[in-house]
């Protein structure tokens, strides 16, 4: 199985990134391009992902995911989180009930 450490490593690896050199680095240069280009990625691999499970093809569900997660960690790393944020959300969540979910998100 494989170890839920790459999100550690890649992490890590986006951190670095916000300082490379853009014509070397695929996420440099995303990084470089700023917040729409991120967020213009985000929701092409979005789309891809739809197209993909629409097709039933499961290789390419998985390797759509894959692209739609990459992109949404360099969003999460241009606004200054990560991964570990999320997964903090999602074990908030695991705490308490549907109900009380539902009546959390009207809160906010
Ligand atoms: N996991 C990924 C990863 N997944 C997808 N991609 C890139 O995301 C892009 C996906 O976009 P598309 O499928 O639309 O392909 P494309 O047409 O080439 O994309 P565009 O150039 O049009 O944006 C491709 O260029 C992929 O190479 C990734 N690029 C990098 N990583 C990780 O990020 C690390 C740092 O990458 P660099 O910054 O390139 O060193 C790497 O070591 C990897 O671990």
């Amino acid at each position: 199985m494989v170890s839920a450490d790459i999100l550690e490593r890649l992490s890590a690896t986006l951190a670095q990134r916000r300082d490379a050199d853009p014509s070397v680095s695929y996420v440099a240069k995303l990084f470089h391009k700023g917040t729409d280009a991120i967020l213009k990625k985000v929701g092409e691999e979005a789309v891809e992902v739809v197209m993909a499970a629409k097709d039933g093809e499961q290789l390419a569900l998985v390797r759509e995911v894959a692209d739609l997660w990459f992109h949404t960690l360099v969003l999460l790393a241009h606004n200054g989180l990560s991964h570990e944020d999320v997964l903090a959300e999602l074990a908030r969540r695991e705490g308490i009930s549907g109900i009380e979910e539902k009546a959390s998100r009207k809160q906010d």
